[in-house]
């Protein structure tokens, strides 16, 4: 790289020059694809037909109003991010998206979500995606993150309705499937960040948040690891024999269970002298591995619902 291309890059990463890649970023796409995958399994299974175009508007919109709670994420948590090393380079600590502008976008984006939803699908799909931003921002965010080692067991809900709002735009009701579905996230919620946190400490740390990791220590953590673990097997499996499921959510299951269990017996048995020492490989590795679980069981329902349709199951 030339000495002129150096600046040139250096420019364009300086404060107060916002390009469209930062105001992606407020949207926090990448945990956000998981969150509308899981919206978008729950509006295919669900029973009934739905024009595919109202179907496509309302994934749409579910993604809009989950981008818009991450924007309003950021606004509120932008002295936090400040101190984190993982997130000191996100628009609002970088300097590249004003607090303002952040607070702005993450309104509008959230009422045009919401209003657009319930004009693509129902109200009642639309009160449940202004009910989640709500429950995102304000009880997670505003209010537990920051109070309670329980924060993200409570608050992780919100992460776990997406399924239940795409089953309601598609069918205008709730039933023990999406409860499920509901079920599933909210118990693998505390495993995902957990055995992230276990290898991040220092950070929450620094920015004086009460993760389980910072109150209670590791060993507590990975005992909590554990238990949700083993709490998941059983929801895992009532979606696989509830009316939503079939063989490859079964097999599913079976497998993924398996190994998520054996990977928190191992982080639960592990001296943490040894995990420091090795870089925290298998903490490292649940966490990458909790990624593939929730894709791979809504993946499946995926499946089970194409063998439906198919008459093969
Ligand atoms: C309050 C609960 C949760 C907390 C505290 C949490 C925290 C985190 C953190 C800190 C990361 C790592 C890096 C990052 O992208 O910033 C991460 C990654 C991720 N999370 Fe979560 N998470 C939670 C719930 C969820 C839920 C409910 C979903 C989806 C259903 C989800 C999906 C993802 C995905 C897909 C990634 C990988 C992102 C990437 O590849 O960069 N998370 N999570
Ligand atoms: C449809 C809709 C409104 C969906 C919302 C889905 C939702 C609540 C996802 C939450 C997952 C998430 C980004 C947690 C991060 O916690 P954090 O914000 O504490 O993590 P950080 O430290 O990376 O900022």
């Amino acid at each position: 790289m030339t000495d002129a291309t150096l600046h040139e890059a250096y420019d364009s990463a300086l404060p107060g020059e916002a390009q469209f890649g930062d105001y992606l970023a407020l949207l926090k796409p990448r945990v956000m694809s998981l969150v509308v995958f899981t919206a978008l399994v729950g509006l295919i299974v669900a029973p009934g037909s739905m024009h595919p175009i109202e179907a496509f508007a309302s994934v749409l919109f579910i993604a809009i109003g989950g981008g818009a709670s991450g924007a309003l994420n950021m606004w509120w948590d932008s002295d936090i991010d400040a101190v984190m090393k993982r997130t000191q380079g996100r628009p609002i600590p970088s300097g590249r998206v004003g607090r303002d502008e952040a607070l702005a976008i993450g309104l509008a984006l959230s009422g045009f979500s919401v209003v657009m939803l319930g004009l693509a699908a129902n109200a009642a799909a639309a009160a449940g995606l202004a009910f989640t931003i709500f429950f995102y921002v304000v009880v997670y965010s505003m209010w537990l993150k920051r109070s309670t080692p329980q924060n993200i067991v409570i608050g992780g809900a919100a992460g776990a309705f997406p399924p239940m709002i795409g089953w309601i735009a598609a069918t205008g009701t709730l039933s023990i499937e999406p409860v499920l579905m509901f079920l599933l996230i909210f118990m693998w919620t505390p495993p995902h960040f957990w055995a992230l946190a276990l290898f991040m400490r220092s950070d929450y740390d620094d920015a004086g948040v009460p993760m389980l990791t910072v109150t209670h220590g590791r060993r507590k953590t990975r005992a909590h690891i554990l238990a949700y673990t083993l709490l998941l097997c059983p929801v895992a499996l009532a979606l696989a024999f509830s009316p939503v499921g079939g063989p490859a959510t079964l097999a599913t299951a079976i497998l993924c269970n398996a190994w998520f269990v054996k990977g928190a017996v191992t982080l639960w048995r592990r001296d943490e002298e040894i995990a420091a020492a090795d870089g925290y490989k298998a903490e490292k590795s649940v966490f990458r591995f909790s990624l593939l679980y929730t894709f791979a069981h809504f993946g499946a329902l995926l499946v089970d619902a194409a063998l439906r349709t198919g008459g093969l199951i």
